[in-house]
Formats: C-alpha cells, sequence, structure tokens
C-alpha cells in the first residue's frame, strides 16, 4: 500500500479507542479517552510519570478492564468476536513489554517460538527457519539463537523482545518503553531499526516513550495523556504550539532544545 506520510489515503485507523474510561476503586486514571492511530504511522505516546500510559496500553490489550468506551483494533471489536476471531485479531498483534520480558529460561529462539506454539501447529523445523528469520531481521546475529537472555547486552534483549513481538507476522505492534536502558548510541539504532521495519512490513507501530530522541526522530505523529485523556495529538510542530504547561516543558526544555532546532528553541 502506499506508504507516503500525509496523503489521505493513509488514514486508514487501524486502533481507535473512544470515550475510554478505567479506574481501580476510586481512582479514575483515564476519562472518557479518545485516540487514533493510522495504518503506517509510528505513533509515539508520551506522558508525565503515572499518567496512565501503561494503563491504556493493558486495556487496549485486554489485559485490564475497562469501565466504558469503545475499543476497535483493525475495525474490529472484541466485545463483538466469537472466541476463535479474538484469537485471530489476537494474532495481529505484536507486543514489546517494557523490561523485554523475555523468559530466562529459554534461549532467545525458544521465546520468539512462544507465540507461534500458542497460536500455530507448526513442524519444529519450519518453527527454526522462522526464529532465524525474526532473528536476522532485527539484526541480530544468528548465533544469538541459542543464547539465554543472561548472555545477551541490553541492546540485544530488546531486538530479541522485538523478533518475539514479530513472531506472528502483526499488523500493529505495541512498544513500551523500547529504549529505555539502552545507551544514546544503542537506542538510535532501535529507533532506525523500528523505522525501517516499518517501511519493510509496512507496520503500525504503538510506542510508549519518554525518549524525546524516539519521538524527533522516528515517530510521525505524538500524543500526550493527560488530565486523564489525549491533550494533544499531532507533529512535533502541533506540540510545540500547544499551550499547556507540561507540553511546553517537555517539548521546549533543556533537553528538548538540545536535540531539535526551532525558531523559538534558545541555546
Ligand atoms: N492494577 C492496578 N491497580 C491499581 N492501580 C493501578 C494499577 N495499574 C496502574 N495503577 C495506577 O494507575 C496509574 C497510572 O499508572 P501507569 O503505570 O499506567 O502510568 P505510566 O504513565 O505508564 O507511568 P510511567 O511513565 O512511570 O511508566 C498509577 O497511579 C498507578 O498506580
Amino acid at each position: 500500500m502506499d506508504m507516503q506520510k500525509g496523503t489521505p489515503q493513509d488514514h486508514e485507523i487501524v486502533l481507535s479507542v473512544e470515550d475510554l474510561t478505567v479506574g481501580f476503586g476510586s481512582k479514575v486514571i483515564l476519562d472518557q479517552l479518545s485516540l487514533d492511530v493510522r495504518r503506517g504511522e509510528i505513533l509515539g505516546f508520551v506522558g508525565a510519570s503515572g499518567t496512565g500510559k501503561s494503563v491504556l496500553m493493558r486495556t487496549v490489550l485486554r489485559l485490564l478492564p475497562r469501565r466504558s468506551g469503545t475499543i476497535r483494533i483493525l475495525g474490529q471489536d472484541y466485545d463483538q468476536l466469537s472466541e476463535a476471531e479474538r484469537t485471530a485479531l489476537d494474532m495481529r498483534l505484536g507486543v514489546l513489554f517494557q523490561h523485554g520480558a523475555l523468559f530466562s529460561s529459554l534461549t532467545v529462539k525458544e521465546n520468539i517460538q512462544l507465540p507461534m506454539r500458542e497460536y500455530l501447529d507448526l513442524p519444529q523445523k519450519l518453527m527454526d527457519e522462522l526464529a532465524h528469520l525474526k532473528i536476522a531481521l532485527t539484526g541480530l546475529a544468528p548465533d544469538a539463537a541459542d543464547k539465554y537472555p543472561s548472555e545477551l547486552s541490553g541492546g540485544m534483549i530488546k531486538r530479541a523482545a522485538l523478533a518475539r513481538a514479530l513472531a506472528l507476522d502483526p499488523d500493529l505492534v505495541f512498544l513500551d518503553e523500547p529504549t529505555s536502558g539502552l545507551d544514546p548510541i544503542g537506542a538510535a539504532e532501535f529507533d532506525e531499526l523500528i523505522a525501517q521495519l516499518r517501511d519493510t512490513l509496512g507496520l503500525t507501530v504503538y510506542m510508549v516513550t519518554h525518549d524525546l530522541d524516539s519521538l524527533f526522530s522516528v515517530c510521525d505523529r505524538i500524543a500526550v495523556l493527560g488530565k486523564k485523556r489525549v491533550l494533544v495529538e499531532g507533529t512535533v510542530e502541533d506540540m510545540l504550539a500547544f499551550d499547556d504547561p507540561w507540553v511546553q516543558s517537555y517539548f521546549r526544555g533543556k533537553r528538548a532544545r538540545s536535540i531539535v532546532r526551532t525558531e523559538d528553541a534558545r541555546p
């Protein structure tokens, strides 16, 4: 499909959240939040610590219950689906949780094959070939296949976790702070990999991040969580123009200024 940015035909919505409310006891975390993610984009999702970024991602993935609201993934509403249809939809999603979450007792190859075992019934030889393919796709050396997570660097663990997220060739991937814990070079390389995979595989990427470099370098659009909903979504320019103290200090703060040069940025 046409992956050109900014043209109206890209605006097929692959994740649509409407009026979502989530709370725990008397505490409301998300209040009538709405958000759209478009096919083929890398959406960066930011917000102050504790505002509910993980809660939103987990609710979208049905790991947390919601009080009200509608969530449509790839045009489908889980509530309207049969069990078999839900499983089919789950297979089109890939997830990289914040700390990589690889099983330490399994090798990289076995970790990547977990979703295949869960959802597919494939011969071992084919699963091995697929795992090697994902390993190559994420820039890991072939010998990483038989290593255990404890034998890998932080950057390699992220790549292995990404390879696992891609195990079933998903359409939409959720990444929770994928570059956290990486040094700036490792983080930049990982960002580059994500952009490359989006281009070659036609992925849509929903990325929770605190990493300003990622936001400025690979995200097509940014959504900011605040006041229990999406305060603003759009480009970096939209963020810079948005009148909210947190958004202003985040995108115009000292760290941001050292990354992006805008006409308003002062050294
Ligand atoms: N299972 C739960 N039960 C009760 N409260 C929860 C639960 N999960 C999250 N919360 C609360 O929801 C709020 C939002 O948490 P969340 O982890 O989504 O924040 P976040 O934006 O992802 O933060 P960070 O950037 O620090 O990761 C927090 O106040 C947290 O304590």
